[in-house]
């Protein structure tokens, strides 16, 4: 087991109103494997993940990652457990707009070396961002900007952008859903074979069930809990 949540409750006020989010959801994603999540729209999907990511802090309960508690981090050691352990990727792609997909690629190298260590191995790492972009099929649209990539594209280089600084762990967060059917089944196999082929932990929060059937297991959110888990369609081995 590489990250649990257990017994994670979530509240957001607005005014005097309290909505609960979270209600003591559990869950545990398993070293290498690809888990979605799934369940209604309102059902907490999004939050969890956010939880899982450190993005967003829980009311109670706790989340350990490969034996360390991380709900409770310093805001600094959080930031370096985002940058160097953890892959994030949304269904809006949240590129840098004036940054070319190279750049954006790249960014996640400037925020982990300090000045003088970027400029020593900036020749290394802009080929490793190349060559990450080739990987996803986007060599030919290093200096293309987020407004002149396709959806698909975008997200893509958001893929690329992830792997950036070597994660053992990616989260995503309705990764197709702004995209076509085709762009979107592009994405999915391209997560599959990181999955597979590298190794990757992925962990997908998908409102779609068809997606969440490539996946090796589905845990289902119900009003904040974890409902049920199913194994995945795929055919092992
Ligand atoms: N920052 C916030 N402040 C106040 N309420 C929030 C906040 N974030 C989420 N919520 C509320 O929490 C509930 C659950 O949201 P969440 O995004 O986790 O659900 P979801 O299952 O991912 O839904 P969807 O599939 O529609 O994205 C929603 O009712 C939402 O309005």
């Amino acid at each position: 087991m590489v990250l649990s949540a257990r017994g994670v409750t979530k509240t957001y006020r607005k005014g005097a109103v309290a909505v609960p989010v979270l209600r003591g959801a559990d869950i545990e994603v398993r070293e290498g494997e690809m888990l979605a999540i799934v369940g209604q729209s309102g059902s907490g999907k999004s939050t969890l993940l956010h939880v899982l990511g450190t993005l967003d802090r829980p009311d109670a309960g706790e989340v350990v990652y490969q034996g360390e508690r991380i709900d409770a981090l310093s805001r600094k050691r959080r930031d370096a457990f985002r940058n160097t352990e953890l892959g994030m990727i949304f269904q809006s792609y949240h590129l840098l707009p004036e940054l070319s997909a190279l750049e954006n690629v790249l960014a996640p190298a400037l925020i982990r070396y300090d000045m003088f260590d970027y400029f020593a191995k900036r020749r290394q790492l802009r080929e490793r961002a190349a060559a990450l972009l080739e990987r996803v099929g986007l060599g030919h649209r290093l200096t293309h900007k987020p407004r002149e990539l396709s959806g698909g594209e975008m997200q893509r280089t958001a893929i690329a952008r992830a792997l950036m600084n070597e994660p053992s762990l990616l989260l995503a967060d309705e990764p197709t859903g702004n995209l076509d059917p085709t762009s979107g089944e592009g994405v999915l196999e391209l997560l599959r074979g990181l999955n597979q082929t590298d190794g990757l932990t992925v962990v997908m929060v998908t409102h779609d069930r068809s997606i969440a059937a490539l996946a090796d297991r589905t845990v289902t959110l119900v009003e904040g809990r974890v409902a049920d888990e199913e194994a995945g369609l795929r055919v092992q081995g």
